[in-house]
């Protein structure tokens, strides 16, 4: 089964273009499943704001206290996975939620319980019912909620559950949907990136904030055994005609030039 893994950022799932959803469509009649994983930092802040609680990060990760932890999971599972279903099957896609915990799909364990709290990494994925839903037809939509073996609920960053769950699978490729074109190098979208350009960019500051887990986890995935994981915009159309628009990361630029 050929599959595509698409991380839907928070920062875009409500800016998502026609062009979006079609290229969603070009690539079924192409041959490939697609499964979702979304994020929703703005969801979850919006909520935490309303609620008069301040949201804190450690390292990019928000601090996920008890009381957190339960609106990031009504907001998570209760608003943005709804709006991403409900759009995706707006636009004739049969997208079905899930949540991480069901079924114990994404496994996960507690990162730094005194930092950041309920706040887990992907131990294991169990991608029974995910492979199920492929096998159907339909676009799973993951939302980025682990679970550990004592039963105990964990936020998860939506890039790292994309890259652990496109491990797992064994997609073709791993995109990450967000509001940029892409990777901006001194201004400009670059096309084609390898892993050690992306480290020195890291530690040059021209890739920061919510672009470091992203390529973070792009590498992970190419690590894995995955050619190539992408960085492109929801706003346009992102593929047609075997045509890719965003930027490449592969784990060596020069086999590509
Ligand atoms: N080199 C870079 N190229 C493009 N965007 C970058 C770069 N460095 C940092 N960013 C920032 O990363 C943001 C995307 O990350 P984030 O807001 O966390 O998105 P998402 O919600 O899609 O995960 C961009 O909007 C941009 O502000
Ligand atoms: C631990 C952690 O930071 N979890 C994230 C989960 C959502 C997410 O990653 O959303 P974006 O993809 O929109 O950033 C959070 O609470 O914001």
């Amino acid at each position: 089964m050929k599959t595509i893994l698409i991380k839907c950022g928070g920062s875009v799932i409500d800016q998502l273009s026609e062009g979006f959803f079609s290229s969603i469509k070009k690539l079924q009649h192409d041959g490939f499943h697609i499964i979702f994983v979304h994020g929703g930092g703005p969801d979850i802040n919006e909520m935490l704001d309303l609620l008069s609680v301040k949201a804190e990060f450690h390292n990019g990760l928000r601090k996920t206290t008890e009381e957190a932890l339960a609106v990031v999971e009504m907001v998570l599972s209760g608003k943005t996975n709804r709006k991403l279903v409900d759009l995706l099957r707006k636009n004739d896609l049969y997208a079905v939620g899930i949540n991480g915990t069901d079924d114990n799909c994404l496994q996960a364990s507690m990162i730094d319980e005194e930092n950041l709290g309920y706040v887990g990494n992907v131990e294991e994925v169990n991608n029974k019912l995910i492979i199920r839903l492929l096998e159907e037809g339909y676009i799973p939509v993951l939302t980025p909620l682990g679970i550990t073996e004592d039963g105990i609920k964990l936020n998860i960053n939506a890039d790292y559950a994309a890259s652990a769950v496109a491990k797992s699978l064994k997609v073709e490729q791993c995109l990450f949907i967000t509001d940029v074109d892409g990777i901006m190098i001194d201004g400009e979208v670059a096309s084609l990136i390898g892993k050690e350009e992306v480290l020195q960019y890291i530690e040059e500051g021209q890739i920061t904030g919510g672009m470091v887990p992203k390529v973070t986890s792009a590498l992970a995935a190419i690590d894995s055994g995955l050619n190539s994981a992408m960085i492109v915009s929801g706003k346009k159309e992102f593929y047609s005609a075997e045509i890719w628009n965003g930027t490449k990361i592969v784990a060596n630029e020069r086999l590509y030039k």
